[in-house]
């Protein structure tokens, strides 16, 4: 039984749609990305979801529980993210902790807690006096201190170096290893690759599409792109995209200056047709690249955009 399901969710500002008919439910044990760029309605549709904002239409279920009717052990049962500045400046890491632990009849230790995050040695550290990927550790152990089963993390990652954004990835996956259901959202298609056990794309407050990464980047893997540039110039790429537009395997093509662009369901067939014409018309190519596709492949697929963090 999912333990979360959320059906035809709506939310508007004004004229602004941000979301605009969202379904998806989310089983135990999940780590469940929603992922879109600025504005696709990520936050509005978190912040729905864990009872911060009335949507306009729809419904959200925790198992049996709704809002209207079990909203205490609904805030038993989950734990949010708080944003970085909603952290007390002035206190330690512990002493956070300590604080948000008493809003709960059951809090998980602060030491526990603090183990999970790696942020032990820093127990009586001021929060102002922690780096960005600390305070993000601490808003993720303050989401934990509940013991919740479902866990919100609204980008936890954004504006981390690499380093501090595995930091995080690290404590996802602890969370999952003891059963925890993680519903996250984030910019980077990297991070949803990794952590996701499904992926749901959203876009103008839609979910555009939804799976697990593997499933959403093997419906495009019968598509590859291959790349060739040539040392005989513009004219003889040119001549090669309108041999390969004959190609059937051929989806599409991309012509600059003197290399070619082309996305093939047969690309071992393809590139033996090619060289035939490129042979005959005696053009030499200087190199080939044959590209395997990502998540953002699949991203661009679906929404026609170019993929920006
Ligand atoms: N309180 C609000 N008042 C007016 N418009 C809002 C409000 N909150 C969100 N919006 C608008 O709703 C749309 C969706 O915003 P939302 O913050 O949910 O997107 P997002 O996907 O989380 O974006 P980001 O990645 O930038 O956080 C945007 O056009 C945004 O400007």
């Amino acid at each position: 039984m999912p333990v979360l399901e959320v059906n035809r969710l709506r939310k508007s500002f004004g004229d602004v749609r941000a979301v605009e008919e969202i379904s998806f439910s989310v089983e135990p044990g999940e780590i469940f990305t929603i992922i879109g760029p600025n504005g696709a309605g990520k936050t509005t549709t978190l912040e729905m979801i864990e009872g911060l904002l009335p949507p306009d239409s729809g419904d959200i279920r925790f198992g049996s529980l709704t809002w209207v009717k079990d909203e205490d052990r609904i805030k038993r049962e989950i734990g949010v993210q708080p944003q970085s500045s909603a952290l007390f400046d002035l206190l330690t890491v512990q002493e956070n902790l300590e604080l948000f632990a008493t809003f709960y009849p059951h809090a998980r230790p602060a030491a526990e807690v603090m183990d999970m995050i790696s942020l032990t040695d820093q127990r009586n550290k001021h929060v102002k006096k922690l780096s960005g990927g600390q305070k993000q550790r601490l808003a993720i152990g303050l989401a934990m201190i509940n013991d919740p089963k479902i866990i919100f993390l609204d980008e936890p990652t954004t504006g981390l170096d690499p380093q501090a954004r595995r930091n995080i990835w690290d404590i996802v996956l602890k969370l999952k290893q003891i059963g925890k259901t993680t519903i996250l959202t984030t910019h980077y298609m990297e991070e949803a690759e990794k952590l996701s056990d499904r992926v749901c794309i959203v876009d103008q407050g839609k979910i555009v599409t939804l799976d697990t990464p593997a499933a959403l980047i093997d419906r495009l893997t019968k598509e590859r792109e291959v790349r060739l540039s040539f040392l005989d110039g513009a004219t003889a790429a040119a001549e090669t995209e309108q041999a390969a537009r004959q190609n059937a395997a051929v989806v599409r093509t991309e012509l600059e200056g003197a290399s070619l662009k082309l996305w093939t369901t047969k690309p071992e067939e393809t590139l033996y047709d090619l060289f035939g014409f490129t042979k005959d018309k005696g053009y030499r190519v200087e190199q080939i690249s044959i590209r395997e596709m990502s998540l953002e492949d699949v991203f661009i697929a679906f929404t026609g955009k170019e993929w920006r963090d």
